[in-house]
């Protein structure tokens, strides 16, 4: 089988170093190029000397262009509005996309579900095995148990983080809503503050702690009475995401257009 061509979005980011690292260490997937921000002071580096791993020849740029003609694909961890705009460019040129990036409004959404008319797009707040993993276990949970158990999303994240809830807390939040069947935008109570009056049964609960240099802990909470599950997961390296995206670029090669997420990568979509 030919090698997978994937270009990194985002690559002068903490994620974007992490997958220029992955990409090199992973069999069957090349780098075909790395772009970032047309206002980064980046721009025009080489990739792999950014990433640690020693120069690899391939510079960081400002926009896709011709990159698009030597690759299958994008790995994109950016900003909504990049990966938007992404999602429109690489619709056009037939790439698949990869999309980590988090904090999507609903338009944001809509616009890439847009895209996915033409081209395979995998999308998911969280990459990584352990947290498809959790979010399985979370329906199943939710499934189980009634209203007697207030489900509650609680994340911790590095201070640079600029989105909240986390893309992994509300990606919990729906597999917990799905396992209860209930409409999750329409029961989410998301930051309480002052008298905010006693809990509303039923309701899914998200609280946000941001601070040092943490890499991404969840948990979902299930609190009834007299007893309290927790299912909890602690990501302790940036590289579990990487890896998950790359398995998810080699995934996405050659699929049917559609949205796709790590569930249908990782084969969880019926656990
Ligand atoms: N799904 C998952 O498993 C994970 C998702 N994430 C998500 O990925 C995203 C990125 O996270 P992180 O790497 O920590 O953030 P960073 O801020 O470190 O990286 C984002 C990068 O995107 C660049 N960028 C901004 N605009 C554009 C553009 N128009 N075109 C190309 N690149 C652009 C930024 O450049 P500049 O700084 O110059 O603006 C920056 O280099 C976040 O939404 C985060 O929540 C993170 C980890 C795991
Ligand atoms: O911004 C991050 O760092 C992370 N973002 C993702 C999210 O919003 O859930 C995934 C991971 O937790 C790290």
């Amino acid at each position: 089988m030919s090698e997978v061509r994937v270009i990194v979005a985002g690559a002068g980011g903490r994620m974007g170093k992490t997958l220029v690292k992955a990409i090199a260490e992973a069999k069957g997937v090349v780098l075909a190029g790395a772009i970032d921000a047309p206002s980064s002071p980046l721009i025009g580096r080489d990739s792999g000397e950014m990433s640690g791993i020693g120069p690899n020849g391939i510079p960081v740029t400002a926009d896709l262009g011709s990159l698009a003609e030597q690759a299958d694909g994008v790995i994109d961890f950016t900003i909504p509005a990049a990966s938007v705009a992404l999602a429109e460019r690489t619709a056009a040129a037939g790439l698949f996309h990869v999309i980590g990036t988090t904090g999507f409004s609903v338009a944001d959404e809509q616009a890439i579900a847009a895209a996915a008319q033409t081209v395979a797009i995998v999308k998911s707040g969280n990459m990584c095995l352990g947290v498809n993993l959790l979010a399985a276990l979370a329906k199943r949970v939710a499934a189980t148990l009634d209203e007697e158990f207030d489900i509650e999303i609680l994340e911790m994240h590095h201070n640079k983080k600029i989105d909240a809830p986390s893309g992994t807390a509300l990606l919990l939040g729906e597999a917990a809503a799905r396992g209860r069947g209930i409409d999750l935008a329409a029961r989410s109570e998301r930051g309480r503050d002052g008298h905010t009056g006693a809990r509303k049964p039923g309701d899914i609960g998200f609280a946000s702690l941001r601070g040092g240099t943490v890499v991404g802990e969840h948990w979902a909470i299930f609190a009834g009475p007299a007893e309290r599950i927790e299912l909890v997961h602690k990501a302790e390296d940036r590289m579990i995401f990487a890896r998950g995206a790359v398995k998810a670029a080699v995934w996405a090669k050659g699929r049917p257009a559609g949205l796709y997420s790590m569930m249908d990568v990782l084969g969880l979509k019926d656990f």
